[in-house]
């Protein structure tokens, strides 16, 4: 039998692109000769799909950050690897630029050709990620408390309006994708996904001196996108059906969640065994299930069920941000104590020390 050769990187046909290092320096002239030997790698903190996230020390500062490598040498997808990557430096500077106070801060964005890998150096989010809050809650049989839910909601609401506010939408919003801060605020992460809005008409406006008015894009074609992006279960209807949607995609995994943290029970999955395709299929056929799934579920307040309805429904009727601040589910919220963080969380993370890595599950 004739060997089985393996090509290597340089003879392979389709070989990746290189990324352009310019593109996606950041804040590197500010600290001159920042490259991957600048940190001391202490843990591994998260393994996503698309890279692992270390907690890392800066040798000559100390500081602590968080360290995502995504590896780009991969033949079968690098040129999506390198597209995700960029996307996600490009917001993540947008969140610096644009003082959104609900992403991670980015320090430096730099590529290591050695290792041909992405880095992301970021703020440290000490108290782990949201889902596995959710999961430890569901382990030690301590549901949330509609106060509760109504908090982390009111948080989501304005996590997700701060980055459209940025002119992006994120088309991955996920309890995995939440951290919870050191104070307890929810920040909204990986941006590998995200897409920024385009405003052919007027480009130079949308990123100029003057706030853009983006509920106004809402429904303009010019500003909704077609690809197939995001996680199955979290979905909207309209994404997974690849028509035309807008920001308000994101406001259906929203609603979503809200069903996910009330019932204990993920919308449109059967079971633990629910495959993709079949979440996909409940989703396309998501009006008669999602009042099979409410009725499965009582007791559900009718506040919450009125507000689950108005984000599961058709992206012509589903709720904006203003429209969802008004509705009676969050009676009692005060929205400027929640967009300025000065809102008492339910639960804030016990961290004894800059490297506390205690709240992440190894
Ligand atoms: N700034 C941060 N601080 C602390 N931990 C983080 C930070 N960013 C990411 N993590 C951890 O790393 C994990 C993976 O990160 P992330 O979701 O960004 O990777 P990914 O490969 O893009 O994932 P996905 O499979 O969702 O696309 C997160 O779930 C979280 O536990």
């Amino acid at each position: 039998m004739e060997p089985i050769s393996i090509a290597s990187l340089e003879n392979r046909l389709n070989r990746p692109s290189e990324p352009e290092e310019v593109e996606f320096n950041y804040k590197l002239e500010e600290s001159s000769n920042i490259d991957i030997k600048s940190f001391e790698i202490l843990s591994t903190i998260g393994n996503g799909s698309y890279g692992e996230v270390f907690i890392v020390k800066q040798k000559d500062t100390e500081n602590v950050y968080a360290l995502k490598k995504i590896p780009y040498h991969d033949v079968f997808d690098s040129e999506l690897v390198i597209k995700r990557a960029k996307r996600e430096r490009d917001a993540m500077v947008a969140c610096n630029t644009r003082g959104n106070n609900r992403g991670p801060k980015l320090h430096y964005a730099f590529i290591d050709k050695e290792e041909a890998t992405f880095n992301l150096v970021m703020e440290y989010l000490p108290g782990g990620d949201f889902n596995s809050h959710c999961y430890k809650r569901q382990c030690d049989n301590n549901s949330f408390t509609m106060q509760e839910i109504q908090f982390y909601i009111a948080e989501l609401v304005v996590c997700i309006e701060q980055f459209h506010n940025m002119g992006w939408l994120h088309r991955d919003v996920k309890p995995e994708n939440l951290m919870i801060n050191r104070d307890g605020h929810l920040v909204l992460c990986d941006y590998g996904s995200s897409k920024q809005i385009v405003n052919t008409n007027s480009a130079d406006k949308v990123f100029g001196n003057t706030p853009p008015n983006f509920t106004s894009f809402l429904r303009n074609p010019s500003c909704s996108y077609t690809s197939y992006v995001g996680t199955p279960q979290y979905m909207a209807v309209e994404v997974v059906q690849g028509i035309i949607y807008s920001k308000l995609c994101d406001y259906w995994s929203l609603g979503a969640i809200l069903f996910e943290l009330i019932t204990g029970q993920g919308l449109f999955v059967e079971s633990p065994d629910t495959t993709e395709q079949k979440i996909r299929e409940n989703i396309g056929n998501w009006r008669g299930l999602l009042n099979t799934a409410i009725s499965k579920n009582q007791p559900i307040p009718k506040v919450a069920e009125s507000l689950i309805r108005d984000l599961i429904a058709p992206e012509r009727k589903r709720l904006d941000s203003n429209a969802i601040k008004k509705h009676p589910f969050f009676e009692g919220i005060d929205w400027l104590s929640i967009s300025t963080c000065k809102a008492t969380p339910p639960f804030v993370p016990n961290i004894s020390h800059p490297t506390d890595t205690s709240h992440f599950g190894q």
